[in-house]
């Protein structure tokens, strides 16, 4: 192309093509063949995929995780009550206690644990999120009287190394590397030591991706991008708002070129994945099947998180029509979940009740 065309390209991809040349001079093709104008038009295309797709994670970006309920886009329905019509439809799993462990008779509890915003509060550094004391120690109960499994985004081996617990599964990189726990269950013999990768064959691009982030993101002050083994983290919770576009198109342009990779959200981060068919509600069905509980009526799932990742898992449960999934959340979001709870301290206090609740039950049992 001469650089007069060059121009005239230009001025097409910034203002539209219509714009530039009127239908009548469309056909003049001495200068400016069909196929030149096909090329303007894929560039332009393609710029304007990607404008849109930026536009789009922004949005997400700002909005909190699982999508935060808007009153109305007006100042007349306040937060309150906002937040007490939803409560109606996903009750405080704690006044619901009683109705939960009774659902359970018969049953088999299962807890799947979510580990950020869930097990230990959210934090600024990703790497000191580290688990209360009082916490490991109530997991450790569960453990002990529950099947249960820690589901989470995080690397495995990083989630092990906050948790600490041996007598658990952990599934990580959002359910696709499972591992069981290190000593064996006395319900269902068997199965300890079960391991399952989803996407092993992604272990070398997700590394490349990780290298390619870390390399376009360095100039962005406070971003931090984490490798968790199967996915990747882009965390934007200390970046400037007004850097964020820019630190979404770094992320695209590396996207760009792994066709094989998608894009979820996270709070306040950005998170690219495998474009398997395997999420955590995946890692859920597997691990009941591992636990012996594939088509069985016999047990009480029971899943508790606070991210959008975790709406997988709270989907299959209600499509299962099969124990429930408890939401962390202070504010209403649109959500599969039946219960919540607000925060982590909730969440430490339902399960110490159902620890306390198990004991009780097994000692009236015995009894009797
Ligand atoms: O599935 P999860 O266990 O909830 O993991 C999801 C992501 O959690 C972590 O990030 C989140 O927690 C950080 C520490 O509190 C916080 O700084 C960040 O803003 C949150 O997004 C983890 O670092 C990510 O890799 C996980 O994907």
């Amino acid at each position: 192309m001469t650089n007069q065309q060059n121009v005239v390209v230009l001025d097409v991809l910034s203002r539209g093509v219509r714009n530039v040349l009127p239908p009548s001079s469309l056909p003049v093709a001495k200068s400016f063949s069909p196929q030149d104008l096909k090329v303007v038009l894929m560039k332009k295309f393609e710029t304007e995929k990607g404008v849109a797709k930026i536009n789009a994670w922004l949005d997400s970006m700002r909005a909190s995780s699982p999508t935060r309920i808007r009153s109305t886009g007006t100042a007349s329905v306040p937060e309150t009550e906002n937040r007490s019509s939803w409560i109606v439809h996903h009750p405080s799993a704690l006044s619901m206690f009683e109705q939960i462990v009774a659902a359970s008779r018969g049953k088999q509890i299962v807890m799947f644990l979510d580990y950020d915003g869930t097990l230990s509060p959210i934090v600024e550094d990703p790497d000191r999120a580290f688990m209360p004391k009082e916490m490991r120690a109530t997991v450790r109960d569960v453990a002990r009287h529950f099947p249960t499994a820690i589901v989470t985004g995080r690397c495995r081996d990083k989630v092990y190394s906050f948790v600490k617990l041996a007598g658990l599964y952990y599934a990580g990189s959002h359910g696709m590397d499972i591992k069981g726990p290190s000593k064996s269950y006395k319900y269902k013999k068997g199965n300890q030591g079960v391991l399952f990768q989803a996407a092993s064959e992604f272990l070398p691009m997700i590394d490349e991706v990780y290298r390619a982030l870390v390399e376009k993101t360095k100039s962005i002050p406070g971003t931090k991008v984490e490798n968790n083994k199967f996915c990747v983290s882009v965390h934007f919770r200390c970046v400037d708002e007004k850097s964020w576009v820019v630190l979404a198109e770094q992320v695209r342009l590396v996207l760009n070129d792994y066709p094989k990779l998608k894009l979820t959200e996270g709070r306040k981060v950005l998170e690219i994945r495998p474009t398997i068919k395997w999420d955590k509600g995946r890692a859920l069905e597997f691990l009941l099947e591992a636990l012996g509980f594939a088509n069985s009526n016999d047990v009480l799932p029971v899943y508790i998180g606070d991210d959008r990742s975790d709406e997988d898992a709270f989907k299959i449960l209600r499509q299962r029509n099969q124990g429930f999934g408890i939401l962390v959340s202070k504010s209403p979001k649109e959500t599969n979940a039946s219960y919540s709870l607000q925060e982590p301290s909730e969440v430490k206090e339902f399960l110490r009740r159902l620890v306390d609740w198990k004991k009780l039950s097994h000692g009236v049992a015995k009894c009797a």
